[in-house]
């Protein structure tokens, strides 16, 4: 991680082109910086890597890693499609002015208003994720008289190498149908109702995946079931949706693959069974969030007090803490970290840096060599784009932080921090 911070004359870590203690001064912290270009260059790598192989794609930004009005006009820029979960992540791409036939929409339990909204707005496609859908949609499109473009989804049964928190493609998933029987039902459902074109099949195997090989044995499962459906009733796949997954750098001790090579073997793995089923190549779409946001931004705090207790630990305070990033309370997520205001000086205090909510576990790096830390100073935590400030709380009333986005050496307020007004917006007195 080291080899990527620079630094200027002040002696102050540079990030985007940007001084992080100014940044820092005139946004207020915790602060959330988002390196603009480096989301281009990630969702170009994507999007790049399924030109480069002539294969029709659509690469949708998982938006559950990080939403805002902001970040989903950077993926319309990008030409990205859109995965959506809920009614307030379509809520956001409508007023992104996102193009509705490219957003798709998930969720283990849509509620009949969210398939509505998502039927009103004439989105590219439903993944459809369970029995009590089939019969929601079923009545909906009756109802509006409209067709939409679905896609199954199912658990290939993989277990892929990452924290059972972030595991959804395995059998015992709540996510979806089941490869041996339910799928089969449900297709057969889906194919009474005239209004719904089933297009093919979605997987997601999980999340921070550094390996081919879970990808690559979901494609092959999924492909069984395709060549049963096409023997028995020639249906032919138009698309195969793989989800996201693709693991990123969050310490030295990650090594992801280059995003291109995700593609690469998708792409060849594909075609080994279209070869050997002899069936249509269908259009090949992903769901990357983390590896699209992930790296791309770093999360600014001032550091407040410290403890020190001899021959146990050191704790340093920052002005955050889990409610900007409960991933190391929730997957013992490590991060790697800076002290912005120091880079010259050399890391030789061994200190656990803690969160400030009323809360043992609210701690966001566990003995983590840094300089001589004080109050005042600013601590840089890297690769915090994803699942940071998506799953902030307002847990000890913490107001929620700011965002910036930096490009071309300018920075812009994307989303406001929030005031002690805004938490308190929507209660009501009870005198
Ligand atoms: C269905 C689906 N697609 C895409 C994603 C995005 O995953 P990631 O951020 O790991 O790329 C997730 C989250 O894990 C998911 O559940
Ligand atoms: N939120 C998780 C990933 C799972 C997301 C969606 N299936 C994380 O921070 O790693």
């Amino acid at each position: 991680m080291r080899e990527r911070i620079e630094m200027n004359t002040k002696g102050h870590m540079v990030y985007a082109g940007m001084d992080t203690v100014d940044l820092a001064n005139q946004y207020g912290t915790p602060l959330f910086v988002y390196d603009v270009e480096r989301i281009r260059k990630n969702a170009r790598a994507f999007v790049e890597g399924f030109k480069a192989l002539n294969v029709k794609a659509q690469v949708a930004y998982a938006s559950k890693a990080f939403s805002s009005v902001a970040m989903l006009q950077v993926a319309k820029q990008e030409g990205l499609s859109l995965d959506v979960v809920s009614e307030g992540e379509l809520f956001t791409a409508i007023q992104a002015g996102f193009p509705m036939d490219k957003v798709h929409m998930h969720g283990n339990n849509k509620a009949r208003h969210e398939l509505e909204m998502a039927i009103k707005h004439k989105i590219g496609c439903i993944v459809v994720d369970n029995f009590h859908e089939i019969e929601l949609l079923q009545e909906l499109l009756m109802e509006y008289k409209q067709d939409i473009d679905v896609l199954l989804r199912v658990t290939p049964g993989i277990e892929a190498h990452t924290h059972d928190y972030i595991l959804t493609g395995n059998e015992d998933s709540k996510f979806g149908f089941d490869l041996t029987k339910q799928a089969r039902e449900a297709y057969e459902l889906l194919k009474l109702n005239p209004h719904v074109h089933l297009k093919g099949l979605h997987c997601h195997i999980g999340s921070q995946i550094f390996e081919t090989d879970g990808f690559l044995m979901a494609i092959k499962r999924l492909y069984e079931t395709l060549n049963e459906w096409h023997v028995r009733d020639g249906f032919n796949a138009e698309v195969l949706n793989l989800g996201g997954g693709f693991g990123i750098k969050y310490t030295d001790e990650d090594e992801p693959l280059e995003l291109s090579s995700y593609v690469k073997a998708l792409v060849e793995q594909v075609q080994e069974e279209i070869d050997h089923y002899q069936l249509l190549y269908p259009e090949i779409w992903i769901e990357p969030g983390r590896a699209i946001v992930g790296d791309a931004a770093i999360t600014l705090y001032t550091v407040g007090s410290k403890k020190e207790i001899p021959n146990v630990r050191n704790y340093v305070a920052i002005d955050g803490g889990m409610t900007d990033n409960i991933r190391p309370a929730l997957y013992q997520a490590k991060y790697d970290a800076c002290v912005a205001n120091k880079i010259t000086e050399a890391p030789t205090y061994q200190a656990s840096v803690a969160g400030k909510c009323c809360e043992s576990g609210d701690m966001l790096m566990w003995d983590v060599l840094l300089p001589e830390v004080k109050a005042g100073d600013i601590l840089a935590v890297f690769s915090t784009g994803a699942y940071g400030y998506s799953m902030s709380s307002h847990y000890n009333r913490f107001p929620k932080a700011a965002v910036v986005f930096v490009e071309h050496q300018q920075a812009k307020l994307v989303v406001k921090r929030e005031s002690y007004e805004d938490l308190v917006k929507n209660d009501l007195s009870y005198e």
